[in-house]
């Protein structure tokens, strides 16, 4: 190599990427042509024990519906991954650009003053050392949280009934919304509530730990607050009302996801040596991250399997939906997204591995490929935790007559039922929706499940569907490094050409012959079950 290339390399700019879902925090650094040059993460239960979560959440026992995040945990996480990166060589101050992606519908409730001490903070001292009093309520509601159907109704009264909701936000009221969760703090904590002075969502929390200043809501995951006319793209202020007092100067004005902020912080700068010009371009929610990372095109439906499990496509238009939820685009202004979340996803898989398979995958798998598709006609429906659609919980297990039964006599067909269970939920939610499953349709997965090819078979085969899987996995966390890129250069290059050089997702399962004649009346089967469920609660 002569010099001239070594310094021409030495100076080529890279990106950061952050992913702080709910079980970790990711990051990864990319050249400019967005190959990967180093990636860490930080688990929140196995590296930040002192916080007690359990899947990077904190459940209350006399409150078996509450989940909440220590805020100061992230904080930490932060602290942690910033100087795993420094020693894993990463030099900052060759990053041009940072952005990332985040858990969504979480918030945060920064006390008041923290503004201006967030300006001032002391570089030789952690992040957490310095913003342990900031919060002026220090556990923040999760995405896992179903606590507020109280506050639900009232948003959906203030405008006139859930059809309208979801005609304005995109969704009808959900237990998990920001919106609600904010609702529920006013009412029940209005002192935390009136000392706070800004709220933000996780993903705009995570831009302002790295901006030192409050970042604003971006259009994309605000669009997971019941609060954001996603039409006119600003709050609802009969929303705004009904929810809390003085809550839009408390949101900031929401910008578009691919908005450049400013410059990384002062404290950054002289901690870490992150050069001053380095921008800090809006954090948007994980699902939103996803699409990003994964360059969905038309007749693609995504399949996020990490902690929930969720399906989204790319919408040209916007529609109305009263099950599952409409987001505005990250990439695009006049486009949107549709995205079906199902909470009971991996830990769910994993308490079965865990009882059935000795807590390995590969017994799982072999247990998996042991049955056969069908599973002799058993069903079954788990739910460890309250359930988004359907609105159930518990486990419900049905064999070949469709009585109800306690257990199953053998593990193989308890990890069948499982995961058979699981994707024949997705794809009939999925086609009540309006997602249409045809003989283009490519299934695109992610997340972490998407390591395991026996699992993606059974998907492929619920689906009668393709499986594909991008080269690079964790597509949130590289949407994040993408569109640090994009936010800084847009303008001057589009999406598609930034990303122009990036492998396309690479073919791994195709459904069987007969998976249709086996599913399709399985699907009809569940149908009916959840209808007989839902009754009876
Ligand atoms: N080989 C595997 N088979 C099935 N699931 C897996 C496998 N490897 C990891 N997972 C699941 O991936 C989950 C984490 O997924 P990830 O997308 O990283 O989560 P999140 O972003 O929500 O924190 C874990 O809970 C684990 O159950
Ligand atoms: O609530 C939703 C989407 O509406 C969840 O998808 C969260 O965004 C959590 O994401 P993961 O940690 O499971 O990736």
């Amino acid at each position: 190599m002569s010099d001239g290339t070594a310094v021409e390399t030495e100076t080529k700019a890279t990106y950061l990427g952050l992913d702080l879902s709910t079980q970790q925090l990711k990051a990864v650094v990319v050249d400019e042509n967005l190959k990967v040059l180093h990636e860490t993460s930080v688990q929140f239960d196995n590296d930040l024990p002192e916080f007690r979560t359990y899947g990077g959440v904190v459940q209350n026992k006399s409150d078996p519906l509450l989940r909440v995040a220590p805020t100061l945990m992230w904080v930490k996480a932060l602290d942690m991954i910033l100087d795993k990166l420094r020693v894993c060589g990463v030099d900052f101050a060759k990053v041009a650009a940072i952005s990332g992606s985040t858990q969504q519908h979480g918030t945060v409730y920064w006390g008041k003053g923290s503004g201006n001490q967030l300006k001032n903070l002391d570089p030789d001292k952690f992040l957490h050392e310095q913003l342990a009093t900031f919060f002026s309520v220090g556990l923040s509601p999760v995405w896992m949280d179903s606590s507020t159907s109280e506050q639900c109704r009232i948003l959906e009264e203030a405008v006139g009934g859930p059809q309208k909701l979801a005609e304005i936000t995109g969704s009808r009221a959900y237990e998990r919304f920001s919106g609600a969760q904010i609702a529920k703090i006013a009412h029940y904590k209005p002192d935390a509530y009136a000392s706070t002075e800004r709220i933000s969502l996780v993903s705009s929390f995570a831009a302002t730990l790295f901006l030192g200043d409050f970042a604003p809501i971006d259009l994309s995951d605000g669009s997971g607050t019941n609060l954001l006319d996603i039409r006119t793209k600003d709050w609802c202020d009969q929303l705004l009302e009904a929810c809390a007092p003085g809550l839009r100067e408390r949101l900031g004005s929401p910008v578009p996801s691919y908005t450049n902020l400013g410059p990384v912080s002062k404290y950054l700068v002289e901690r870490f040596g992150f050069d001053e010009k380095c921008r800090v371009i809006a954090f948007t929610g994980d699902n939103p991250g996803s699409l990003i990372g994964m360059r969905l095109k038309d007749g693609d439906v995504a399949c996020s399997l990490g902690t929930s499990d969720t399906l989204f496509l790319w919408l040209e238009k916007v529609k109305t939906a009263t099950e599952g939820h409409i987001f505005c685009n990250p990439l695009e202004d006049g486009a949107y997204m549709a995205l079906l979340c199902f909470k009971n996803g991996s830990l769910t898989r994993e308490r079965i591995r865990d009882s059935a398979a000795g807590g390995s995958w590969q017994i799982f798998n072999e247990l998996l490929e042991s049955t056969p598709r069908g599973n002799f006609g058993n069903i079954g429906l788990y739910y460890d935790a309250q359930e988004i659609i359907p609105f159930l919980n518990g486990d419900h297990r049905y064999n070949k007559a469709n009585d109800e039964i306690s257990r199953y006599s053998s593990k193989e067909v308890e990890v069948r039922a499982v995961i058979e269970g699981q994707f024949i939920a997705r794809r009939a939610h999925a086609e009540d929706f309006g997602f249409t499953i045809g003989p283009n349709t490519r299934i695109i997965a992610t997340g972490g499940a998407s390591n395991n090819k026996a699992i993606l078979q059974v998907l492929a085969d619920v689906f009668n569907s393709p499986v594909y899987v991008s080269e690079l996995a964790n597509s949130a966390m590289l949407g994040g490094a993408y569109q640090a890129k994009h936010g800084l250069l847009r303008g001057e290059k589009t999406f598609l050409e930034i990303t122009a050089s990036l492998p396309e997702p690479r073919l791994l399962c195709q459904p069987y012959k007969d998976a249709e004649s086996i599913y399709k009346p399985m699907i009809v089967r569940y149908r009916k079950i959840v209808a007989d469920l839902l009754k009876k609660e």
